[in-house]
């Protein structure tokens, strides 16, 4: 048959199971299968042309999830125009096509399988906009004249035996007026009741005089059934109106909707879906409250055309209603012993955070809840906190959940987004439970103290009712709209600094500081745990690499910094890879020789290999059992010259130079301050971004110094102090500082700067200081000793009154500072210039710790 309009003769196919496509009727058909989401996606979603919206839609009664199966494809299908796409892509995707049948096709070959199968076609009819030049042609015979005119009569009359007040009757009234004879029989097929295989007979009936016999009895059994059915509804609705009063309109209604379902074809696939999910509600064992909400929006979706934009979201607001694990939880292993011997097994160190877990677990045991405060663990990045949260749920058997809080600004990060919102989607929470699948997991608030704030709402305050444990067993999420019991979640936060926290939340919190490491631990942190972890990492074995304590050692002084053990681990990967590169090219060598032996008898040279590990180079000529052993020029040869030297010393042995100490988020750090004078009148320049608090305190430390300078003997720079302009440095210009505790160190700096005397090369200091010279004490002294340390400072001078904080510096660092505790700045100049000024009134007290 030929026709001047024709569909492309490359098809790709969209699949469908169970039900037929006949041409001029619209069916809704959702995308489950890979193959047709593959299609949709890369045919339909991507392109806007009017021929990629053509497809081919063929019936098969096979359709797997990933719609592999081709074998029980149908020999003729329809080719369709999509007329619609809807769908949303969360929380996957899933889309409905809305399609129009154009004509029948032949499949002649299948070009490709994957991703989406494209097939060859042969048209079959002719496209409606060609129908008027074929008509007349068409209808010559006498049989088909008959045929079709006895059609069209029977089809008019299942028109008037429905409700011409429903819009859709009305539409299909005035259709079947206007329509062409020759689509009668497919539309007529397409509406009335019929199997698949009734429905497949009109498809494979090319020829018209064929169509219309095999649909005629299909449209006289539904006229027939209609007349019953009408019937028996006519003497119930008699006997109920007269009960009730006249409620026609709406009772005809659904009579006809319970008659001929096919009509209204948004119902096509949808009642197996709903009656699939409101079986999945009952069987989601949700408290009575969440029920009824399901149980409603259930009824809302029956009633809803799939068109409707929201017929998605109450989709999506079943689905996760019901993948909720309301009732379902992991059981929990607590055991007190146990969960010591897996927190050391995992840690190394933290003593006081493990202590403090072990006796929130014990608590929890005893009690057998889990309701209690929240732990906060506070510290720099890299000391664990994470993966100590980790191991908790590890040894409770729970489910692990991280939440990044990180930059959240918005509430409903949180608390999710109202309903009525496009595009909106439970909070963080709600999202995690359904991940995870049981109500009891482990949740870690990674990073509370980097909340945001917007004019969306304060995350924070969304953040108190999930961590009360007074109010979280009815946390609401906006999304959901329904309580949720989040009181068997063990909810953990991390955070680097407290200052930060929003206080409301750390009122909530019982917090655990992690202060860093000392070089010591850090050292057995990584041959424990570290070093194990990336060998394997990498794909070595012990065999193969072998890195001693002694270069660890210089690992972590020379190649690291840091309060935590993440460049630490880091470096001892970077030596890890430089192994794996060597053991992989030794290993392909060996292949390569294997294959020329005899051939060419080349000697193994390394001319190839780069100079690192070269004096390794025998042994890796020939290394099946020595391991490669990482000595200190070897680390030089991997990770390059050590990053950090000690340079106090060096610095310190001009006048005008001091060492502070400082905290920050990261953990200690030690701060050269520098000052120098120049021609000037008198102005004081700070620069290093400071914040307002250390800037008066460098305007407290010059009055004092003023103020001092005949007791300090610098009384001849005082006039030099009105004509000299000072500047005072504070290094890594770049990272904002504030806080009083630089206080001691500028005034040294100073004393020094005016007298030309150096300040002692082995001591830093920390302190805050008052206009009359009294030093108070400051914060963080267990991460400033511990930074001094690092950077091989053995000499500290702090406030007399912190020196309770002390006894939480472990022993052996301890043992190897000289801490002197400083009631006044007297004491302070007094022992950093070694007591070269003799005005000094009182001793500093001085301890050999
Ligand atoms: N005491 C320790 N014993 C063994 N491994 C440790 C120890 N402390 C830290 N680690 C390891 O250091 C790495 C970094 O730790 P983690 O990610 O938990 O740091 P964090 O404190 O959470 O940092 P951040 O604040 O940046 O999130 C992990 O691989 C962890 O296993």
């Amino acid at each position: 048959m030929a026709s001047s309009i024709t569909i492309p003769r490359r098809l790709p196919l969209l699949l469908v199971k169970d039900s037929v496509l006949l041409p001029g009727s619209s069916m809704r058909i959702p995308v489950k299968s890979m193959k047709n989401m593959n299609m949709v996606k890369s045919r339909l979603l991507s392109r806007s042309t009017l021929s990629s919206t053509i497809i081919g839609v063929v019936p098969t009664q096979r359709l797997d999830e990933e719609g592999e199966d081709l074998s029980a494809l149908h020999s003729i299908g329809t080719a369709a125009v999509v007329v619609q796409v809807t769908g949303t892509n969360w929380p996957k995707p899933a889309y409905t096509l809305l399609v129009t049948g154009l004509c029948r096709f032949k499949l002649q070959e299948l070009l490709q399988e994957t991703p989406f199968p494209v097939a060859t076609v042969t048209q079959l009819d002719k496209l409606p906009e060609d129908i008027g030049d074929t008509i007349k042609g068409d209808n010559e015979s006498a049989e088909l004249d008959a045929l079709a005119e006895n059609f069209r009569e029977q089809a008019a009359k299942l028109v008037d035996m429905l409700d011409i007040s429903i819009p859709v009757v009305a539409k299909l009234k005035k259709m079947l007026e206007s329509l062409p004879s020759q689509h009668l029989p497919d539309i007529c097929a397409a509406i009335v009741k019929a199997s698949y295989s009734e429905k497949i007979q009109v498809l494979d009936a090319v020829d018209l005089t064929e169509r219309f016999k095999k649909a005629l009895p299909l449209l006289m059994r539904q006229i027939e059934g209609l007349r019953l059915l009408q019937k028996a509804k006519k003497d119930r609705f008699e006997i109920v109106t007269r009960k009730e009063g006249d409620t026609r309109p709406s009772k005809m209604r659904r009579t006809f909707r319970s008659i001929n379902t096919e009509l209204d074809d948004e119902d096509d696939g949808e009642g197996d879906d709903s009656v699939d999910l409101e079986q999945k509600i009952k069987a989601a064992n949700m408290p009575d409250h969440a029920y009824k909400a399901a149980m409603k929006e259930l009824k809302r979706l029956k009633k809803m055309p799939q068109q409707m934009p929201e017929h998605a979201l109450i989709r999506n607001y079943l689905e996760l209603m019901v993948e909720l694990p309301w009732s379902k939880n992991s059981k929990d292993a607590l055991d007190v012993l146990q969960a010591r011997k897996d927190l050391d097994t995992d840690h190394y160190g933290l003593d006081k955070l493990k202590k403090r877990v072990i006796e929130y677990l014990a608590v929890r045991q005893l009690k057998n809840s889990l309701k209690g405060p929240i732990l906060c663990f506070v510290g720099p990045p890299g000391v664990g906190k994470t993966s100590v949260g980790k191991s908790i749920a590890q040894t409770l058997g729970r489910e692990f959940h991280r939440i990044a809080l990180g930059g959240i600004c918005d509430q409903s990060d949180i608390r999710g987004h109202r309903r009525t919102y496009i595009g909106s989607m439970p909070g963080r929470i709600i999202q995690g439970l359904r991940l995870v699948g049981v109500n009891n997991p482990v949740f870690l608030l990674d990073e509370v103290d980097k909340l945001g704030k917007s004019l969306h709402g304060d995350p924070a305050a969304a953040l108190l009712e999930v961590l009360d444990p007074e109010q979280n067993n009815t946390f609401t999420d906006h999304y959901l709209n329904v309580p949720f019991d989040l009181s068997q979640v063990l909810f953990i936060a991390t955070a680097n600094n407290m200052a930060t926290i929003p206080p409301a939340l750390l009122d909530r919190m019982e917090i655990i500081q992690i202060p860093g490491y000392t070089q010591e631990e850090k050292v057995t942190i990584a041959l424990r745990h570290l070093l194990p972890k990336q060998i394997t990492e990498n794909g070595l074995t012990q065999e193969q690499i072998q890195i001693p304590e002694d270069t660890l050692k210089v690992i972590v002084a020379k190649y690291t910094r840091e309060a935590g053990v993440r460049t630490l681990e880091r470096r001892i990967g970077g030596v890890c890879r430089a192994v794996a590169v060597r053991v992989a090219e030794h290993a392909s060598k060996a292949k390569h020789e294997k294959m020329d032996v005899g051939a060419d008898k080349k000697q193994v040279t390394n001319t190839n290999l780069p100079a690192a590990l070269s004096q390794d180079v025998s042994t890796l000529a020939h290394p099946p059992e020595m391991p490669i052993v990482i000595d200190e020029t070897a680390l030089e040869d991997i990770l390059g010259p050590p990053a950090y030297e000690s340079e106090v010393s060096q610095r310190l042995g001009q006048p005008g130079v001091a060492v502070g100490l400082a905290w920050t988020p990261m953990g200690g750090e030690i701060m050269f301050v520098e000052a120098s004078q120049m021609d000037g009148e008198g102005k004081v320049t700070l620069t290093g971004q400071l914040g307002d608090v250390m800037k008066e305190s460098a305007e407290l430390a010059m009055n004092w110094v003023r103020s001092h300078a005949k007791r300090l003997g610098i009384e001849k720079e005082k006039k030099l102090l009105e004509k000299k302009d000072i500047h005072i440095h504070f290094p890594a210009g770049a990272v904002g500082k504030d806080g009083p505790s630089a206080g001691v160190t500028i005034a040294t700096v100073l004393v020094s700067l005016f007298s030309k005397k150096c300040v002692r090369s082995d001591v830093a200091m920390t302190g805050e200081i008052t206009l009359r010279g009294l030093v108070l004490p400051v914060g963080g002294i267990k991460e400033k000793v511990l930074a001094a340390h690092r950077a091989g400072i053995r000499r500290i001078i702090m406030p007399y009154r912190n020196e309770k904080d002390l006894l939480e510096i472990p022993n052996n660092i301890r043992q190897e500072l000289t801490v002197v505790l400083a009631h006044t700045l007297d004491d302070v100049i007094q022992d950093a210039f070694n007591g070269e000024f003799t005005l000094m009134k009182e001793q500093p007290a001085t301890s050999k710790l």
